[in-house]
């Protein structure tokens, strides 16, 4: 299987991470490991490298892909959310960076079998995981209708979420929704005819949402700010890359509070409650790729990338 995955903002990462090359970064989403080698390239001998990635697959892809470089490396199968155990254990004196790339990689993606795309017919999955027992066929075929249109509403921004989540009961009352076309079909016929015609593939919010449920994507995002925060030394710096709004609402929101979360009336003269600023924010705008990659990554065009400074 010759699946690819282009590192999105790469230039970027790399320079927002004001990398040192005795320290120590965390891929919190080794993915490809694109991301890692890049940093690898401007660590010495004395850097480390801690890759994680829930995906078994994807941390022997990046592995392997990271044989040849010079720094040290440590890889985790586990997810971001337990940072802090994973800083604990394998850098007690805390890190120098931390990237997230958020969501699915490419070959996630493009893998027919892990069940992402609704345009090859697959089993219902969608797990990053495949230790995790809540997969697509769970949410699909199990969810009750209010759960399930909560579901597509809140992580798709559909606004058809209640009509497809009773097609999709109604579907599933006469026999279980096994694989990825055969929902796309109930999506499609859920959506109005004049409004499948215009935008993107009608299932494409749907099998968003979806997989945003099974990965819990979302939940664990503002506690991991917090722990990632907690896990870097003064001066380390933490660098998101998100790819919808949800998710880039989450962080901005998160790196605001962090650097101002001061919850005095505004007419206090002087702060009262204690509660200090713990990072700077270097990003005030996200940096999004520029042309050329946009051209020649089409992943790019929705990367937002927000970096904080812990301070
Ligand atoms: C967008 S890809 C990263 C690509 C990588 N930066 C590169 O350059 O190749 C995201 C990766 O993060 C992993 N991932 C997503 N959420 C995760 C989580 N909560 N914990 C651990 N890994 C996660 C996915 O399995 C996937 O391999």
């Amino acid at each position: 299987m010759d699946l690819k995955h282009e590192s999105v903002l790469l230039d970027e990462c790399l320079e927002g991470l004001d990398i040192k090359a005795d320290g120590v970064y965390i891929d919190g989403t080794l993915g490809g490991g694109g991301h890692s080698l890049a940093i690898c390239s401007k660590l010495g001998k004395e850097g480390v490298l801690i890759g994680i990635d829930q995906d078994a697959y994807a941390l022997e892809r990046a592995k392997q892909r990271l044989l040849g470089v010079t720094c040290k490396t440590v890889f985790v199968r586990d997810n971001f959310r337990n940072m802090a155990a994973i800083v604990e254990q394998h850098a007690p004196d805390k890190v120098d960076g931390i990237l997230l790339d958020l969501g699915v990689s490419s070959f996630q993606l493009d893998d027919v079998d892990r069940g992402f795309s609704y345009h090859n017919t697959a089993k219902l999955d969608m797990r990053m995981d495949d230790r995790q027992r809540i997969t697509a066929y769970h949410v699909v075929n199990e969810y009750d209708l209010a759960s399930l249109e909560k579901v597509i509403r809140q992580y798709g921004e559909e606004k058809f979420a209640k009509r497809i989540a009773s097609f999709i009961v109604e579907a599933r009352s006469k026999k279980p929704i096994d694989t990825t076309t055969q929902l796309a079909e109930i999506i499609k016929s859920a959506i109005p005819a004049k409004f499948r015609r215009v935008g993107p593939h009608p299932a494409r919010r749907t099998f968003q949402a979806i997989r945003i449920e099974v990965n819990q994507e979302l939940e664990i995002l503002e506690q991991t700010v917090e722990d990632a925060v907690k896990s870097l030394k003064t001066g380390g710096r933490l660098a998101i890359i998100t790819f919808h709004s949800l998710e880039d609402r989450i962080i901005k929101n998160k790196y605001k509070s962090l650097q101002n979360p001061c919850t005095c009336p505004p007419d206090f003269p002087v702060c009262r409650c204690g509660k200090e600023a713990t990072i700077k924010i270097i990003t005030r705008k996200p940096i999004v790729a520029g042309q050329e990659e946009l051209e020649s990554n089409a992943r790019a065009r929705s990367a937002k990338l927000r970096i904080a400074e812990k301070i």
